[in-house]
């Protein structure tokens, strides 16, 4: 049994993906929602600063108009997105609403970083909503818009990077980065089965990144690749971040009480 971590935490970022949040049977997470909205509202009732990014609009997307495989086509994702963040946002609504609380959804595009005043925009929306006693900010891209073009890029692309820019725009302390496995391997674990979980990383150097595979399930996009890319953006800003596995949410509790699990990027010993 490894020693307690010492995770300080005031304000904390968790990001769920897509892989966590639907079901092998294409079928929405309900108890995954539920019991994250139950976590996140008793941090927030007990004066954490939260924000939640959550992926999802494409899966939940595919599910609502019986889509069995991703769409190719940039034009048939961006409106299969527009109809999944509806219904997850409706999802997540009423479940935060049983705990008292209210949600904002932030759409955001790259816009954010590259021009000053969508910059300040998007601070003073997370500084109003974060001052409120019983809101939480639901992240996701603005996948209906985002493009990517010679001249014009707005997209992120993938929201585990998204995340980690968003923990470094709040001055956040810590992200929590919710997957459909228990951390990083020493290798992919779907192609080696005995690939050990690795506790902490303090670099990523380029053996760790040779271990990163791409994603599991049809519904994961980026794999342990973009993981590793907001993991960089974390350590550089001195920020921590958790990977571990989302099945259960109340493991936020735990993680914040310093309990060894997943996988801990951050430079403290
Ligand atoms: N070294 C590794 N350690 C852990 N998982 C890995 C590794 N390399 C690839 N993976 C894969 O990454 C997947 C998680 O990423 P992804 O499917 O994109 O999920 P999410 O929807 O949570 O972003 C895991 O299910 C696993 O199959
Ligand atoms: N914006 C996209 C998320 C894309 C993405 O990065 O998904 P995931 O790898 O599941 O975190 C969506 O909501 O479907």
């Amino acid at each position: 049994m490894q020693n307690k971590r010492s995770i300080f935490a005031d304000r904390i970022v968790v990001k769920i993906g897509t892989s966590t949040l639907i079901r092998q049977n294409s079928k929405i997470n309900l108890t995954v929602i539920k019991e994250l909205a139950h976590v996140l509202s008793k941090l927030k009732q007990a004066g954490k600063d939260v924000v939640l990014v959550s992926s999802g609009a494409i899966g939940v997307g595919m599910g609502v108009l019986n889509i069995e495989k991703r769409p190719i086509k940039i034009s048939k994702q961006q409106a299969v997105a527009a109809v999944g963040q509806a219904e997850l946002m409706q999802i997540y609504n009423e479940a935060f609403h049983e705990y008292g609380m209210s949600v904002a959804q932030m759409l955001i595009t790259r816009d954010i970083i590259d021009y000053p005043e969508s910059h300040t925009n998007v601070m003073n929306s997370f500084q109003e909503l974060l001052s409120m006693d019983n809101t939480i900010p639901i992240v996701n891209e603005n996948d209906t818009v985002t493009v990517s073009e010679l001249d014009h890029h707005t997209k992120f692309g993938d929201n585990d990077q998204l995340s980690a820019i968003v923990t470094n725009l709040v001055d956040a302390d810590l992200l929590i980065m919710l997957s459909d496995i228990d951390g990083f391997y020493s290798a992919n674990p779907l192609k080696v089965p005995d690939a050990h979980l690795v506790p902490q990383i303090g670099t990523i150097s380029p053996n760790i990144i040779a271990a990163a595979g791409g994603h599991g399930t049809k519904y994961g996009t980026g794999g342990m690749t973009t993981k590793l890319k907001a993991a960089e953006l974390i350590l550089k800003h001195n920020q921590q971040m958790v990977l571990t596995n989302g099945k259960n949410p109340d493991i936020i509790f735990n993680i914040l009480s310093g309990e060894p699990i997943g996988t801990l990027f951050s430079k403290a010993q």
